[in-house]
């Protein structure tokens, strides 16, 4: 079943798998202790954790698709990896309960960009917000955001469970979570903690919110719009790049939210594009009228956005 299900599928399920280990990499390198933390630019850390799970995810999907594109936020990675960072099954359930959509059914490898954000949140990482922290897996086809997977590795279930893996694939729907809608008589969004400024402000400002809840991580965002917990995720600023937002963008939409620019237009996520999500993020919980928000958005903030 697993080897003959449409490529897709056989991506969606694998990556399930996929983003799982790397989760469990990202918590044995905060056991050991020593994160190996690397200043790439202004805000903008990597860690031992942000490398090692990437190469567990590109090296374990590159070897079971090898001709797809698969773009990772830490760049080239050594895919000399052990054993047991190489993960060769598919998610069994996914397969078995998910009948493919009839628009994503015959594809080749060559139509498929991956976008693998290891660890998204990584200053939430190395400040101990861990719960903010997910491994964000994308499946661009035809430059669009279809599928993907967000996986928290310091989710804490009820049942005592540590961690969860939420997947989504457009004409599909979701799973690994139950979606909650936000509360009619409140109005909340989410936004950046550590990436603000005025224009980001400003934005927020128009929007007149009873709550601005700010937490890091564009993975995380987004589960707080699945979970109810915000109608609208804004963002007003360059500084997330297409591997944050393909898998989230790709989840949300599955379940009928939408994410976008903060000029109403969808990323592109072909090969070729260039990383900056320049013209910022807006993502709406479904339910929520994105339009509404986008007209509320002011002038000035637009032409920031036109102009980054
Ligand atoms: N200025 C920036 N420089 C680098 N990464 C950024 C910047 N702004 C946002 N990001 C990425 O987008 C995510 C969401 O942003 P924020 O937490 O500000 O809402 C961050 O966790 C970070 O991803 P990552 O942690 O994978 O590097
Ligand atoms: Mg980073
Ligand atoms: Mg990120
Ligand atoms: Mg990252």
């Amino acid at each position: 079943m697993a080897n003959t299900a449409p490529l897709v599928m056989r991506l969606v399920g694998s990556s399930i798998k996929i983003a799982h280990r790397a989760g469990n990499i990202i918590r044995d390198v905060m056991c050991r202790g020593d994160l190996g933390i690397i200043e790439k630019g202004k805000d903008d850390l990597q860690t031992e954790a942000d490398r090692s799970a990437q190469r567990c995810i590109v090296a374990s999907l590159s070897k079971l698709f090898p001709n797809i594109t698969i773009i990772g936020e830490e760049g080239a990675s050594d895919l000399n990896v052990p054993d047991d960072w190489l993960i060769t099954e598919s998610n069994a359930e996914f397969l078995e309960k998910h009948k493919c959509p009839e628009t994503l059914a015959d594809l080749k490898e060559s139509d498929v960009v991956v976008w693998v954000d290891p660890l998204d949140g990584t200053s939430e990482y190395t400040q101990g917000f861990l719960e903010r922290v997910t491994v964000l897996i994308g499946i661009a086809i035809n430059d669009r955001a279809v599928g993907g997977v967000i996986h928290q590795p310091y989710y804490k279930a009820e049942s005592g469970d540590v961690g969860r893996t939420i997947w989504g694939l457009k004409g599909c729907g979701t799973g690994g979570i139950l979606p909650v809608n936000p509360p009619s008589d409140r109005f909340l969004v989410t936004t950046t903690r550590s990436h603000s400024n005025g224009i980001v402000q400003s934005a927020l400002d128009a929007l007149a919110p009873d709550e601005v809840l700010r937490v890091g991580g564009a993975g995380y965002k987004v589960l707080q719009l699945l979970e109810g917990k915000a109608h609208a995720y804004v963002f007003a600023s360059a500084g997330c790049k297409k591997w944050d937002t393909c898998a989230p963008e790709a989840v949300l939409e599955a379940h009928g939210g939408t994410l976008t620019d903060m000029l109403g237009h969808h990323y592109r996520y072909g090969k070729d594009v260039t990383f900056p999500n320049s013209s910022g993020v807006l993502g709406t919980a479904a339910g929520v009228s994105h339009y509404n928000i986008l007209s509320k958005i002011p002038d000035t903030v637009r032409q920031a956005m036109y102009q980054a």
